[in-house]
């Protein structure tokens, strides 16, 4: 029966034998573990033509959940296509899903509800919200961003800013999908002040704080389970429904979403669930990666199969990512292969700073075939800014994934620009309040405020100094102030934004917020950096807010422009997964910025960084390139250690030369793992990669700092046994027993795993 139904299908694909047997394995649950551009999509499209057309199975009685509505949308169009002769199977979100079962537990209760807005994220849910709204479901008028907003200010007595509004937002969706209880709230991390507090309120105050219950879109998922665990005829309802579940980009799905699923195959367990645990990128909002991994424990008769032939990219590509990946320790141990040539090497360049990067990567775009066919991908929005500046300066068309204008709609964007506007006008008493408080003055609140009263039109500067009591210092702090101010309107903006920071002291002002609202520094800092360079080369502070808001406009213009023109797609590497390119640019890889600081503390951040580094690798079919900057934000910076990582799988190094040592310079490296022949250095390359592989597997490679302290015993995986002399910043000082002392990097140490304690002590000579 199967051959027939393949043969007849034939001349559209082939399916190789893992995908057959996936095809084939209908009854009882199935986790189809698959590497990226393994065909996972063609497989499961593939599957439920077996099962309607040689299986007795009815259209009506299966369900095929996404959790995006663009996958679900691409999966139906693709069904269509290869069977235009069955009839349409439904190919939901999850969320859709579950909407449905929560609208009919509350018809049943009578219980009136209705929908608040406010999900914001990386891709999909924005169009599955708006499909949702279609249906009607979004007629309320109070809103999840105002609701939230109000109790942020009641609990810190402050008014949150923007990015503190998107991390109470993800927080709240963080601990709901991840199902955890209340009192475990607080153990969620999150830099708010006081967040499981307000995530509380805000749950008391949409359950009973209004005449409906408000639902946000994770209630659905939430409310869903509750109601499928709580209620019997519901649950017998949903269960008896559909006779065979398919979940597709179940990496990506969270505790409460695998729990909906289950429900859902209580009885027959006719689940498939198709997932690649090295392209699982969500955790940070609840995707559960770790289920998977323990998938037969949930689904003891579970068949495991995996899909690892990859048709997208060429050999030369596959063999590295796939080598990278073998880095992380919590996966499925999976070896992505190919049939596909090799192609060129991949290329790895390091650049002094952004500008230099960028007026590279734009030389190359100039040139390169098939605009359409290219993406640049990073993983901060704010990378796409100068990029977007620069490649609308020189007129090559661009679309853009996931534009956000947060960067245009940011306070320390205004903060300058209202230090701008007021060296043309002091008289305007809104934007002196903003700004003095924004400088070293050393005004107090109420000194400010006497002048609201007194103040008709004239200038501010003049009535503080004349008409308020002030100390000598401070008199003295606004003389020189309204100097510096007087001054900026004859400057460039280039040199206005330094007098701001530098002269007028805002550098310090953002120190004290930092410390104060709890923001990272470095974020703050690459704002300014953003700004100053789009500055650059302007003459007047006319042209510099003129380009501000043509830049803006410009962003809105790219998201909307078609992707079958000609234009390069620039993308975060989030946004990137399920896309493929011929050529793939990977920008701004310095060593801060993927794994960033934050993560480079915790082994399992490390390892979901390094599977957004992998998720960019296997976007490319053809031409690979990494580039990385010396310079990140003001300072010097190594490149990203997965730079270093692909360069070192690239073209292996002697491990006798320390690791400090192994500094890339501006390269271009050719990639051959396969190509390379079978010589002696080879060998041992592939030997010592499979050490390390096996060492950090083994879960005994030291991690972090803090493992690390001095007369330590340990064992190094190439230079052998040791005893730890000093620690200082990133310099560790291992005295060898074969090697005498030698000082290495840590962070790169711990990062390959090449460490161990060891029980017995080193005998020194
Ligand atoms: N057996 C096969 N023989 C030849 N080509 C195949 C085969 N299976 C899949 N492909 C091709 O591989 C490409 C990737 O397939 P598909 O889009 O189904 O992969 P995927 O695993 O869903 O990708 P992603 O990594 O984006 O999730 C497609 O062009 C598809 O036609």
């Amino acid at each position: 029966m199967l051959e027939q139904f393949l043969s007849a299908k034939r001349k559209l694909i082939e399916l190789n034998d893992v995908q057959r047997q996936a095809v084939s394995h209908i009854e009882g649950p199935l986790l189809l573990l698959a590497s990226p551009g393994s065909g996972k999509t063609t497989t499961m499209i593939m599957r439920l033509g077996y099962m309607l057309s040689c299986c007795n199975v009815s259209s009506d009685r299966v369900i095929a959940v996404s959790f995006s509505k663009a996958s679900a949308a691409d999966m139906g169009r693709r069904y269509a296509q290869l069977f235009p002769e069955l009839p349409q199977v439904k190919f939901s979100t999850i969320h859709s899903l579950a909407y449905d079962i929560v609208r009919t537990q509350l018809q049943l209760e009578r219980r009136s509800y209705r929908m608040i807005d406010g999900f914001e994220s990386e891709q999909g849910e924005h169009e599955t919200q708006s499909a949702l709204q279609h249906e009607g479901m979004a007629e309320a008028n109070i809103s999840k961003h105002q609701l939230l907003r109000t109790l942020f200010e009641q609990v810190n007595g402050t008014q949150p800013k923007e990015e503190q509004m998107e991390e109470l937002k993800t927080y709240i969706s963080y601990v709901k999908n991840k199902q955890l209880p209340v009192e475990q709230w607080d153990t969620a991390s999150c830099s708010i002040r006081h967040a499981a507090q307000i995530a509380q309120l805000y749950e008391q105050k949409k359950e009973h704080g209004y005449s409906e219950l408000l639902l946000d879109f994770d209630d659905m998922l939430v409310y869903a389970e509750q109601f499928l665990s709580k209620h019997e005829s519901l649950r017998q309802r949903y269960k008896s429904r559909y006779d065979y579940v398919v979940s597709d980009e179940s990496q990506d799905t969270s505790l409460v979403q695998h729990r909906i699923l289950r429900w859902l195959v209580e009885d027959h367990l006719n689940l498939c669930v198709v997932a690649d645990d090295d392209q699982s990128i969500y955790s940070w909002r609840g995707a559960e990666p770790a289920y998977l991994l323990a998938f037969q424990q949930h689904y003891p008769s579970a068949k495991i199969l995996y899909m690892e032939q990859n048709y997208r990219s060429s050999r030369t590509i596959v063999e590295v990512a796939n080598q990278f990946i073998k880095r992380n320790r919590h996966r499925y141990e999976k070896s992505m292969f190919t049939e596909n040539e090799h192609a060129q090497p991949i290329v790895v360049k390091h650049h002094a700073h952004i500008q230099e990067e960028i007026a590279e990567l734009v030389q190359q775009l100039k040139h390169v075939e098939k605009l359409e066919e290219t993406a640049v991908l990073y993983r901060n929005h704010s990378s796409s800014l100068l990029l977007m500046h620069e490649l609308d300066k020189q007129g090559i068309p661009f679309y853009m994934k996931d534009a956000d204008d947060r960067f245009f709609k940011h306070w320390i964007v205004e903060d300058i620009l209202n230090f701008m506007r007021l060296s043309y006008t002091d008289r305007r008493f809104e934007l002196f309040e903003k700004v003095m408080f924004k400088m070293n003055v050393y005004v107090t609140k109420q000194q400010i405020l006497e002048l609201k009263s007194k103040h008709t039109d004239q200038s501010l500067f003049q009535l503080l100094l004349e008409e308020t009591t002030l100390k000598s210092y401070q008199i003295e702090r606004i003389q020189e102030a309204k100097a510096h101010i007087d001054h900026l309107k004859s400057m460039t903006p280039k040199e206005a934004i330094h007098k701001i920071r530098h002269d007028l002291g805002y550098d310090k002002c953002l120190d004290q917020i930092a410390e104060r609202l709890g923001f990272q520094k470095e974020r703050l800092l690459l704002v300014l950096n953003n700004v100053e360079v789009i500055a650059e080369g302007l003459s007047t502070l006319e042209q510099f807010a003129g380009r501000l808001k043509d830049l803006e406009k410009l962003q809105h213009q790219a998201r909307r422009r078609s992707q079958q023109k000609p234009a390069v797609t620039l993308s975060t590497l989030h946004s990137a997964k399920g896309l493929e390119f011929d050529t793939v640019f990977m920008i701004d890889l310095a060593a801060a910025v993927i794994p960033s600081r934050q993560e480079l503390s915790k082994p399992e951040l490390i390892e979901e960084a390094a599977r957004l580094f992998y998720v960019g690798l296997t976007r490319a079919r053809k031409r690979l390139e990494l580039h990385s900057v010396a310079n990140w934000q003001g300072s010097k910076s190594q490149p990203s250690i997965f730079v270093e990582e692909v360069q070192r799988i690239i073209n292996p190094v002697d491990a006798s030369v320390p690791e400090h040592l192994h500094v890339a310079g501006k390269v271009t490296v050719k990639s051959g793992l396969a190509g390379k022949g079978t010589g002696q250095a080879d060998k041992a390359d592939s030997n010592r990669l499979a050490a390390e592989q096996q060492w950090r597997q083994s879960g005994e490679s030291l991690l972090t700092a803090s493992e690390l302290g001095i007369g330590m015993n340990v064992e190094h995986l190439h230079f052998g046994k040791g005893i730890i002399e000093h620690l200082e910043q990133d310099k560790l000082s291992i005295v060898f027993e074969q090697y005498g002392t030698k000082t290495i990097a840590a962070s790169v140490v711990l990062q390959r795993g090449l460490l161990r304690l060891r029980t017995e002590a080193t005998i020194l000579t």
